[in-house]
């Protein structure tokens, strides 16, 4: 997948034609790092329009959440020279920033080595890599992701708990208010401006709803190319948070930002088209779900467990995943079902071309790049490897109990053994990816937390 300057010819054509048409002044260079985290540069679309485009360090990408980077025990599988990195826009993800007062755009970059060779630790690359291997077999995923996050009321110091937001009422929400319309017209004004955010920048946004959780709303997306797809969770991201930000309030997707409310997943359906056809692969000629479909699902429930990190990536995750009263549907389990949502894959009952499987178990803190990648990954093995599902659970899958790394650490060392994933993800992004994850982790085993004072401090 090298970068060949051939097509950029065309590329700058498309750029040119967009900049006059919205007037375009400044840029946004954009390139998501491991967390999920936007970086880059900004520049004069002059400038931009001339050819100008901007490099980075590859370090990004072995960055921490705090700006740290790991011990240099496994420096082997990056550079420590932090080589250049050229950034090559991709012109189907040129958006608007709706908010800026002058006609800005915010693009989002490829990254290449100067040699032109594609760098591997960008978490946009793996999910291409991983697209690449359905593309050869003639396949096209496809996939519709859902985000719940919440508003919370700013909180600007970080030792206290966070709270529900106050909405028109002057009231802060106490109790449960799952699909509640009114509830969400609480903050009309704010979900206003994220629609007309969301449609001057062309995302498909289907549905929105207040979840369970008091502040806790969802949007769905429309289903589509997994590549596009998680190019526009990053870019609602953004929007929600600075729409919040707007109003008063912030906009979290933190997979368990608060005790005793429900976590925040990030759903992602999936299923396959034969590119040829244009069919869906897993329903059967007679509308069953077909073999394909029960090796994706196979593949899935075997190599979920090892890929935990990059559909649980934080402390903060495991807390979503643990049962408690307040947990709510956060799955515990790679069982699957039909229309069963105590299992970590539920299978909706639909029409046959709608046949797919609902992968429930990411947090919505989780990198979409990575969830869509990972994920893909383990169901292209189980196909490839032909592994027969379990049966389907029937009932409650709550009484098996966890079946999962229940925390970062024994997420982590499982990720560490499984071979096939690193294969196929490459074995230098997973290396640097679990040496980043390790470093985080240590920083945050630093920190003595409230309940040690409060339970420990006078009684051990
Ligand atoms: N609607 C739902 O299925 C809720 C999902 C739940 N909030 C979770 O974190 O998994």
């Amino acid at each position: 997948m090298k970068y060949e300057p051939t097509g950029r010819e065309d590329d700058e054509a498309v750029l040119q034609e967009w900049f006059t048409a919205h007037g375009i002044t400044e840029v946004e260079c954009l390139v998501t790092d491991l967390t999920g985290i936007l970086k880059g540069k900004i520049m004069p679309a002059r400038k931009y329009l001339n050819g100008g485009r901007p490099r980075l360090p590859d370090s990004i990408f072995i960055q921490t959440v705090t700006g740290g980077y790991p011990d240099d025990e496994d420096s082997r599988f990056w550079n420590p020279a932090e080589q250049d990195m050229q950034l090559i826009p991709d012109t189907s993800a040129v958006y608007l920033v709706p908010w800026a007062e002058d006609p800005t755009a915010q693009i989002i970059h490829d990254c290449y080595y100067l040699n032109g060779d594609p760098v591997e630790l960008s978490p946009r690359y793996v999910l291409k890599r991983v697209l690449a291997l359905y593309a050869a077999r003639g396949w096209k995923p496809v996939v519709a992701p859902e985000a719940e996050f919440y508003l919370v009321k700013t909180n600007k110091d970080s030792d206290y708990p966070l709270e529900p937001p106050i909405g028109r009422s002057g009231r802060q929400e106490s109790s449960r208010q799952s699909y509640s319309i009114d509830a969400v017209n609480e903050f009309d004004p704010l979900f206003e401006e994220m629609y007309d955010y969301c449609e001057a920048m062309g995302l498909d946004l289907d549905t929105l709803i207040h979840e369970e959780g008091a502040g806790q709303m969802e949007v769905n997306f429309e289903h589509g190319d997994p590549l596009a797809l998680a190019d526009q969770v990053v870019m609602f991201k953004r929007t929600l948070r600075e729409t919040a930000l707007r109003h008063g309030m912030y906009g979290t997707f933190m997979a368990k930002p608060m005790a005793y409310q429900p976590g925040s997943s990030m759903h992602i359906h999936q299923s396959l088209v034969d590119v040829a056809t244009g069919r869906n692969l897993f329903a059967d000629d007679e509308g069953r779900a077909s073999t394909l479909f029960r090796n994706f699902i196979g593949g899935l429930q075997t190599y979920m467990p090892s890929a935990m990190p990059f559909f649980a990536p934080n402390v903060n995750s495991y807390r979503r995943l643990m049962r408690s009263e307040t947990s709510g549907s956060a799955p515990i389990n790679v069982e699957w079902g039909f229309d069963n949502r105590t299992v970590g894959l539920r299978v909706p009952v639909s029409d046959a071309e709608g046949t797919r499987v609902e992968n429930r178990l990411a947090g919505a803190d989780a990198n979409p790049y990575l969830v869509m990648a990972a994920s893909l990954a383990c169901g292209y093995l189980g196909m490839m490897a032909q592994i027969e599902p379990r049966p389907p659970a029937v009932g409650s899958a709550w009484e098996g109990g966890n079946s999962l790394p229940d925390d970062i650490g024994p997420a982590l060392n499982a990720l560490h053994s499984c071979k096939p994933l690193a294969d196929i993800l490459g074995e230098r992004f997973v290396k640097s990816y679990l040496a980043v994850k390790r470093a985080e982790h240590r920083e945050y085993f630093q920190v003595i937390s409230s309940w040690e004072r409060e339970h420990l401090l006078l009684r051990v």
